[in-house]
């Protein structure tokens, strides 16, 4: 708490860019000067990257319905996530944000806020929104708005995942094609993960998704349409049955969900992404206590292996950015997928080593994927993710 507390309450605040110290700096900076760029502003909407901090800047937005794995506690109980989403930026890509959270009746309201702000920036993040809104936001918000609208709960954890999920697999010598996957939450993180999973090789019969209800399977009547697109064709109904022979766990779900019993029935060598925040569905003792042949991840920074989506958030935007891509479409997934997971290969720098605290890190069953503090990821990562918006045509320089 005392982090959050002092010395300012808080993680974030405004800093100056220029001088506004004499009469003459405020006439720019104010009346009379400011008029000029409002000028070029209202002849040319573009001159607002030229003249304002637009460009640089992402607006973190959420309405509290889903933060981390707590759930449903309200707009302003977000606010430490958010900013610490803006601290993040700023830290890893020198991208500047503000948390929004916002207090709102129905799902309209929410889009209809979001979009009428917009153009202030030249990104969005929506963040800790639930499920099944938040599909029907997110696209709505694409549709009306001329900058990326990204879900990070959807999209950062799917690369993330995926990222960690192939170069878990490689070293465990199994393909993703072959692999029988449990998913345990069918919300935000859950439905976006599964769809990259499938997207980078997955087969979508063999995942087992399961909700509050159990398993999603063909002759459930209380499916939305995305639960809908997981309902698997099966006489499984219950987590220890799905989790039978199973070589991949992902979960995106709640705390302590997975016991040590059904972990023991999955397949040998198998992945365990519990990626539920704060607390993970399983703790990293216990699983590692009943079994000695998997590879396991958290969400959280205190364990070996985080699958976050703060691996990847920072820095696809900043490829975004750079390029001023209209929207962070499959192709710049796909290449923030590819260059975080061929990072993890690469030998480690002894500062990342000394923010870690730890003496060594290799390519392995606690090191598939690179550390957030890793300053080759803004360099890699942003670049891969840059080359593929010029590439698939929605850079706009
Ligand atoms: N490591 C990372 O980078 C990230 C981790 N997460 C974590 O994933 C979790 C879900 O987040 P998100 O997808 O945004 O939230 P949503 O609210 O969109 O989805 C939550 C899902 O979890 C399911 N669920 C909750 N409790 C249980 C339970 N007891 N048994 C089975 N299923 C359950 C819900 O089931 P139902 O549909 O029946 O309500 C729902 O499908 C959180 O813990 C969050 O911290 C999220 C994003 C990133
Ligand atoms: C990491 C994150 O975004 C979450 O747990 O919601
Ligand atoms: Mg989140």
């Amino acid at each position: 708490m005392e982090y959050h507390q002092y010395p300012k309450p808080g993680k974030i605040e405004v800093a100056l860019t220029t001088s506004a110290e004499t009469v003459d700096d405020l006439s720019l900076a104010y009346s009379p000067g400011v008029a000029e760029p409002v000028r070029e502003i209202a002849l040319d909407p573009d001159n607002a990257y030229k003249y304002t901090a637009k460009g640089n800047t992402v607006a973190v937005i959420s309405n509290g319905t889903a933060i981390l794995g707590l759930g449903n506690l309200g707009p302003l109980a977000s606010k430490p996530v958010m900013e610490g989403k803006a601290l993040l930026f700023k830290r890893f890509a020198n991208i500047d944000s503000f948390d929004i959270e916002v207090t709102h009746n129905t799902t309209d309201e929410f889009i209809n806020t979001v979009a009428s702000i917009a153009d202030s920036f030249g990104g969005i993040n929506l963040e800790d929104i639930k499920a099944p809104e938040c599909f029907e936001i997110e696209k709505e918000l694409i549709s009306r708005c001329n900058i990326p609208v990204f879900h990070d709960d959807q999209h950062g954890t799917a690369i993330v995942t995926s990222a960690g999920m192939l170069n878990a697999l490689e070293i465990q010598g199994k393909a993703l094609h072959d692999c029988t996957i449990v998913c345990l939450g069918a919300g935000a993180a859950a439905i976006a993960c599964m769809e990259l999973l499938i997207k980078c090789g997955a087969q979508r019969e063999r995942i087992y998704m399961l909700d509050r209800q159990g398993v999603i399977h063909t002759r459930r009547d209380d499916l939305n349409e995305y639960k809908m697109r997981f309902a698997n064709n099966t006489d499984k109904r219950t987590l220890e049955e799905a989790i039978t022979g199973a070589d991949i766990f992902v979960g995106v779900s709640g705390a302590n969900l997975l016991t040590a019993e059904a972990l023991k029935l999955m397949a040998p060598n198998p992945v365990v992404f519990a990626c539920s925040n704060p607390d993970p569905e399983i703790q990293p003792e216990l699983a590692m206590s009943v079994r000695d042949d998997l590879i396991m991840a958290t969400g959280r920074s205190d364990y070996p292996n985080q699958v976050n989506n703060v691996l990847c958030f920072p820095f696809i935007f900043r490829g975004a950015l750079d390029v001023r891509a209209t929207v962070i479409n499959d192709e710049m997934k796909i290449a923030a997928v590819e260059a975080i997971r061929q990072l993890a290969k690469e030998p480690v720098p002894e500062s990342v080593l000394k923010a870690a605290n730890v003496s060594e890190l290799h390519f392995g069953a606690d090191y598939i994927i690179p550390k957030p503090m890793d300053p080759r990821l803004l360099e890699k990562v942003s670049k891969a993710v840059a080359d593929a918006a010029i590439k698939s045509g929605v850079s706009r320089i």
